[in-house]
């Protein structure tokens, strides 16, 4: 019943829609929102900024940016039942909870099943508010305390950084912050923001998209990395270890993690403002050694740069949130904060231009065969 068909495992090079979101340019390693660098992004932008240039298509007057930013501000708020559901399920990982929570939200918000493009963006920008209280709200219920209030004074990332440790943030930390929300933002077709197309695509609402992109991003292969790649300067434990290290992983065939990435065959672009904030911060705070442990497992896989194996975004980025004390589970969580625009603006194009996505898979079962009574069946050898 095989037919001599090509088939394209993992949808490897495959383009399946039109976007005006992101440009990745893998083999210069560019990557472009709207048009604009990422670098210039990171250097100069804010994520409100960046928020609504993802949404609307181009950078915001100040008037449009104010506008916004007070949208945003006001949407920190989550009905009572969400804390009642972080607390009954705080031990499990913050993913979890946090994915159980956007779920919840779907039940709980009174316009969630509105599915039109007003809707849409109204649930999507309450969200992006949300996640963040969710994630902070969650920490404190683990830990004993009370929630820390959103301030509505604060911008997004030191509102975050507040809720999450209860004291205000120094300028240098919310920055660090904002850049690295700013640097995760979007990511064309990447897995999550894939599938959450293809649950718009079955005209589901947006809650539901957040949930399965929320389930996708949550893998080692992908949001995953950033704990695994702490993990892995942890095992490393001193600079001097990381070629054993990487040769044993290359060795056994086993990823090093923090690298690869489907469409960077060049450094992907992002990866060199973590790695100076990594540089920086490990300098201010006295702990220059995940760094140079950092920087010696990229020495190490110098000889497999030429076939296209770099650092991808999730290897520095880790230790920044060890530098600020923040708890490797919520390494995934924080990456969510970040994507919650890109996530939005692709399932608002999907939704524009909407067509159900239902690839095929070629099979290559048993050929035809004749059903056989219960009575009758052998055990298979
Ligand atoms: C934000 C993000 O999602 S960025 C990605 C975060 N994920 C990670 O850092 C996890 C580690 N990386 C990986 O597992 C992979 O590179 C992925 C999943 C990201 C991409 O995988 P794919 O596009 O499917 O590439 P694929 O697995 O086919 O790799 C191609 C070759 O590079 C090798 N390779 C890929 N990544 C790595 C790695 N991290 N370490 C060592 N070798 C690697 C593969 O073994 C393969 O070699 P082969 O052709 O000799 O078999
Ligand atoms: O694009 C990808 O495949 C993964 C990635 O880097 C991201 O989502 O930021």
């Amino acid at each position: 019943m095989t037919q001599d068909v090509k088939i394209n495992r993992g949808l490897k090079g495959i383009y399946f829609e039109r976007s005006g979101v992101s440009h990745i340019d893998g083999a210069k390693g560019e990557l472009l929102y709207r048009g604009y660098t990422i670098h210039d992004l990171a250097e100069h932008a804010t994520f409100e900024e960046v928020c609504y240039l993802l949404i609307h298509g181009d950078l915001p007057t100040a008037a449009q940016l104010s506008a916004f930013d007070d949208q945003l501000r006001a949407a920190r708020q989550l009905p009572l039942a969400i804390y009642d559901i972080i607390r009954a399920c705080q031990g499990g990982h913050p993913m979890d909870v946090l994915r159980t929570a956007v779920s919840a939200l779907a039940a709980l918000e009174p316009d969630s099943q509105d599915a039109s493009e007003e809707g849409f963006l109204r649930n999507g920008l309450r969200l992006t508010a949300q996640v963040p209280m969710i994630i902070a709200a969650h920490e404190a219920i683990r830990n004993g305390r009370d929630p820390v209030p959103a301030d509505p004074d604060l911008s997004h990332a030191a509102n975050w950084l507040w809720m999450l440790k209860g004291e205000k943030p120094s300028l240098e930390a919310a920055r660090l912050a904002d850049v690295d929300f700013i640097l995760h933002a979007e990511h064309g077709a990447n897995a999550s923001s894939f599938a959450a197309r293809v649950t718009v695509g079955t005209e589901a609402n947006l809650h539901g998209a957040m949930v399965t992109a929320l389930s996708t991003l949550a893998g080692p292969a992908h949001g995953g990395a950033a704990e695994d790649v702490m993990k892995m300067v942890a095992e490393i434990g001193r600079p001097d270890n990381a070629a054993a290290y990487v040769k044993a992983k290359r060795a056994a065939r086993e990823p090093v993690t923090g690298f690869g990435h489907r469409v960077y065959r060049a450094e992907d672009p992002r990866a060199r403002h973590m790695r100076d904030g990594v540089r920086k911060l490990g300098e201010e705070m006295g702990a220059p050694q995940w760094y140079e442990i950092l920087q010696a497992v990229v020495e190490a896989m110098k000889p497999y740069a030429r076939h296209g194996l770099n650092v991808n975004v999730d290897f520095y980025s880790g230790v920044i949130y060890q530098l600020h004390g923040i708890p490797m589970d919520l390494y995934v969580p924080i990456f969510a904060i970040g994507r919650m625009p890109g996530w939005l603006v692709q399932c608002l194009e999907q939704r524009r231009s909407n067509i159900l996505i239902r690839p095929l898979t070629l099979y290559n079962g048993p050929d035809p065969r004749a059903y056989v009574p219960i009575s009758d069946r052998k055990s298979a050898p």
